[in-house]
């Protein structure tokens, strides 16, 4: 990378008009920004839109006077290399201003343009302040919440929300309860005040749901319950969702560090439940400052720089907005090989703490290894496995207790009923509720993650497929969830880890099941097209089409979700 580069970038994606000027050299990142509160309600596109018209001339200008005072080339030569702007996700009206400002002043400067996703400059930006290699990010934000991680060339979608963003969620509730706009950091106030009321919890594999517990919680207000409590218990199931949901995806694709982006990563709650539970695993964390997790020009202009040295300019005529613009319909290409995938060196983490076990003799694959949820212990007589659901000290204790209770039970009870029908799993040999362990045969040769084959993910659709015949779902099937044989038995394939499970008739759920598998396959496998393909092939042999068509049909559901 050229040492010298100098971005000029602009933010303007909902509500805050932003400039920034980023210097390579100096690490000097100065921003500019200007907000549109509401007067009422929540985010109003048409109203955003007008503020940006006011503001975004005014931001660039002190920009633009901090590029030419902090320059120090001829006075005829452009004072910074490139102009970047955002160009979704983010309301229509508000991206087209961005734009058309953004595109002027490369002309009037002759300057190149860059086009940044905005979702993925909120995980850059984290590994930029962190000096992180590979990291899990966990993007939390208003109109958006999802996991990344990356893998050949693109920054993945591991799980996401399946309704609302998370700081969307929040500022419904806030609306609800009369608070202006917006919510985050009034939740966060009251709840200092609160205490713990049971809400739901919903998280599915890596994904997760908010409007249940957003009804529940206006519901616990119309009934009475003390504002302060329910902002409380929002936060912490809430946030306790996300940071399962990122360990989660700590575990699968076996990298130790997380970075956090969004505005609502301004949370300290959040920060330091996901702080706790990095620690407890031997992980990285890093927020960056605040003034790079809420909307700003900075992320932009940083991440613009990173491109603009990759050579990735765009022309005028292709310099379009894209108000649904995924993170993972991103080419990556200013990652060095350094930072390239951590292929082949996955693998079960060992424990960090003195909770561990030690392998009890035999090698270290047969020594205990961490899920996200449990350490599992494989180094025990007679070809049996134990498995322990850990305390979760980040989670509310009442929370936790319930969670662990609960889903060991529906473990045991699933793992059984899976095997019943026809669905090869390990025998349950001992169950105690109390300490929250099972015990179980040990199954398959390796993790399905270090055996991806069509034939295996195809049995894993026609697993799939007989469990949801029979009313329930796997609830987190994933590459790590599978276990294979090689060559013995034909290679049998195993599922394991039925702790999200639930019963249930709606083929919504069962559609997800798959989506999750799916999810997990893009997270892990180095060509996942084939591999997605047989899987639906196996489900389609014993399962029924209109879950197939569900599935396509979350596929194509557009994941930018505004306030509405
Ligand atoms: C596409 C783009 O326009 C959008 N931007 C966005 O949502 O703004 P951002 O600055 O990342 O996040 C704003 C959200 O962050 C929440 N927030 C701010 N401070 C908070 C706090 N202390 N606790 C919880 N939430 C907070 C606000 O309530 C609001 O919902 C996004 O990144 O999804
Ligand atoms: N019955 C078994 N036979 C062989 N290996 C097993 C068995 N159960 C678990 N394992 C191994 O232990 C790992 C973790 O187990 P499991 O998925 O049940 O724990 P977890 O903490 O719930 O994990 P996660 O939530 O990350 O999926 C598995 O990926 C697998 O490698
Ligand atoms: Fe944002």
């Amino acid at each position: 990378m050229s040492s010298t580069t100098r971005i000029l970038g602009i933010e303007g994606t909902a509500w805050a008009a932003s400039a920034a000027v980023y210097d390579a050299e100096t690490d000097d990142v100065f921003i500019e920004s200007d907000a549109y509160q509401p007067d009422s309600g929540g985010i109003h596109p048409r109203e955003a839109a007008e503020h940006m018209h006011d503001a975004i001339p005014q931001v660039v200008e002190t920009a633009l006077e901090h590029a030419r005072a902090t320059h120090d080339g001829p006075a005829d030569e452009p004072p910074v290399d490139a102009v970047a702007f955002s160009r979704g996700p983010g309301l229509g009206p508000c991206l087209r201003i961005v734009g058309t400002a953004a595109r002027a002043l490369s002309q009037s400067l002759s300057v190149a343009l860059v086009g940044v996703n905005h979702m993925v400059a909120h995980l850059e930006i984290g590994r930029h302040s962190a000096d992180f290699t590979d990291p899990v990010c966990l993007n939390a934000s208003g109109a958006n919440a999802h996991l990344l991680a990356y893998r050949n060339g693109r920054y993945r979608v591991l799980g996401e929300t399946m309704d609302t963003g998370v700081g969307n969620a929040i500022d419904k509730f806030t609306r609800y309860v009369g608070w202006t706009h917006p919510g985050g950091p009034k939740v966060e106030q009251a709840a200092t005040e609160g205490e713990y009321v049971d809400l739901p919890y919903v998280v599915k594999g890596m994904d997760f749901s908010f409007s249940g517990i957003m009804s529940a919680a206006k519901q616990a207000y119309d009934d009475g319950t003390p504002v302060e409590d329910v902002c409380y218990s929002l936060q912490e199931n809430v946030f306790g969702m996300l940071t399962e949901v990122s360990e989660r995806a700590l575990s699968l694709t076996g990298s130790d560090e997380l970075v956090l982006g969004g505005g609502v990563g301004q949370n300290a709650r959040l920060r330091e439940m996901l702080e706790e539970m990095c620690d407890q695993r031997g992980a990285a964390f890093c927020a960056p400052e605040p003034r790079f997790l809420r909307d700003n020009a900075g992320m932009i202009a940083v991440l613009g720089a990173k491109m603009y040295d990759a050579g990735e300019t765009l022309a005028l005529e292709e310099s379009h907005v894209d108000p649904n613009f995924r993170p993972d319909q991103v080419p990556v290409t200013w990652r060095t090989r350094r930072e390239g995938s951590r292929d082949g060196e996955r693998g079960a983490k060992r424990p960090a703490s003195e909770e561990a076990f030690e392998p009890a003799g035999g090698s270290e694959d047969d020594g205990p290894v961490q899920g996200a949820e449990a350490i599992v212990d494989l180094a025990t007589e007679a070809n049996r496995v134990r498995k322990r659901r850990r305390e979760k000290s980040y989670r509310h204790p009442e929370l936790d207790a319930r969670l662990r209770r609960e889903r060991t039970t529906l473990e045991a009870r699933l793992t059984s009923l899976a095997r019943r029908e026809g669905v090869p799993t390990p025998v349950l040999s001992d169950v105690d509720l109390l300490e929250a362990r099972l015990e179980f045969e040990y199954v398959g040769d390796s993790d399905l993650r270090d055996g991806l084959t069509p034939a295996a993910v195809g049995d894993v659709g026609r697993h799939l497929a007989r469990v949801h015949r029979a009313g329930f779902v796997h609830g987190d099937p994933t590459t790590r969830n599978v276990r294979v044989t090689r060559g013995r038995d034909n290679g049998r394939t195993y599922l394991i880890d039925f702790g999200l499970g639930y019963h249930t008739d709606h083929v919504e759920d069962y559609a997800m099941d798959l989506h999750v598998f799916d999810q997990s396959l893009v997270g892990t496998a180095d060509d996942p097209e084939p591999l997605r393909g047989a899987v639906r092939e196996g489900y389609r042999e014993v399962g029924e089409e209109r879950v197939l068509e569900r599935l396509r049909e979350i596929e194509r559901r557009g994941r930018y979700l505004g306030d509405g």
